[in-house]
């Protein structure tokens, strides 16, 4: 039997209070929340005491890309407020990923530090224009071996490359997958995307689900859906 991955649900609203609300019928123990670069633009570290003061563990997403120490810095100042998880961008490259896991290290931050490889919105045409050549999941595993080397704790990827990351970096390596679509839930703007228990199959450890459940006419059921997959196994 597989064992369940986390669910992770995506705070992707455009104020505080519809992200609470939302929260509010969530339990902490079912599930963990991300707040991304909307909420957290909209509504600041508030957001954070918000969320932390109702039990729940956050993953702050905001994919710090930057010179060496300012990625570091904004790293610290996640990690002093308490999130569960934060991301940087694998494409600042080897200094900025190593930058960023020294410095929590030497603070004794227990934060979970991973990086995003390849976004799951993207596809290999997408990839050429930006002057990546070659298929996604080989730029996946470049950077994943990368941010394994730098010190991270694991990577965002799709569930598609999830099952090759843990041979090459691990159990223990976290796979965290958006891009989870159930059978009733479109695809919008995501390009590798993959069912529920198939991700869980895969290996991803936490599976990211956003707008599948916070855009659905019946948030709950279409959560409670994802779960019931979920335990079929
Ligand atoms: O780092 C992320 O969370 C992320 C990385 C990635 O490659 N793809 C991706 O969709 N995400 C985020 O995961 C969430 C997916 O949301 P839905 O497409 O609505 O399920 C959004 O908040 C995205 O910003």
């Amino acid at each position: 039997m597989t064992t369940p991955p986390s669910l992770i649900i995506a705070l992707d609203y455009p104020s505080l209070d519809a992200a609470l609300c939302m929260a509010d019928r969530l339990d902490p123990a079912r599930c963990r929340l991300k707040v991304g670069k909307e909420l957290f633009t909209r509504s600041g570290p508030a957001v954070l005491e918000a969320l932390h003061g109702r039990g729940f563990e956050v993953f702050l997403d905001l994919k710090f890309h930057d010179i060496p120490h300012t990625v570091a810095s904004a790293v610290q100042a996640a990690a002093e407020q308490g999130v569960w998880m934060v991301n940087v961008h694998a494409g600042g490259g080897r200094r900025m990923m190593e930058a960023a896991a020294e410095c929590l290290a030497a603070q004794r931050l227990a934060t979970h530090l991973i990086a995003v490889t390849v976004l799951t919105s993207m596809e290999a045409s997408d990839l050429e224009e930006v002057g990546v050549g070659g298929a996604p999941e080989d730029q996946v595993r470049r950077l994943a071996l990368l941010a394994r080397d730098s010190g991270m704790g694991g990577v965002v990827c799709s569930a598609r490359e999830a099952a090759r990351l843990t041979d090459d970096c691990g159990e223990a390596f976290l796979k965290v997958t958006p891009g989870i679509r159930p059978r009733f839930a479109a695809a919008n703007d995501q390009q590798r995307i993959m069912m529920p228990a198939d991700a869980m199959r895969a290996g991803s450890t936490h599976l990211v689900v956003g707008r599948p459940v916070t855009r659905a006419e019946a948030p709950m059921a279409a959560l409670e859906a994802i779960e019931a997959e979920l335990a079929g196994g």
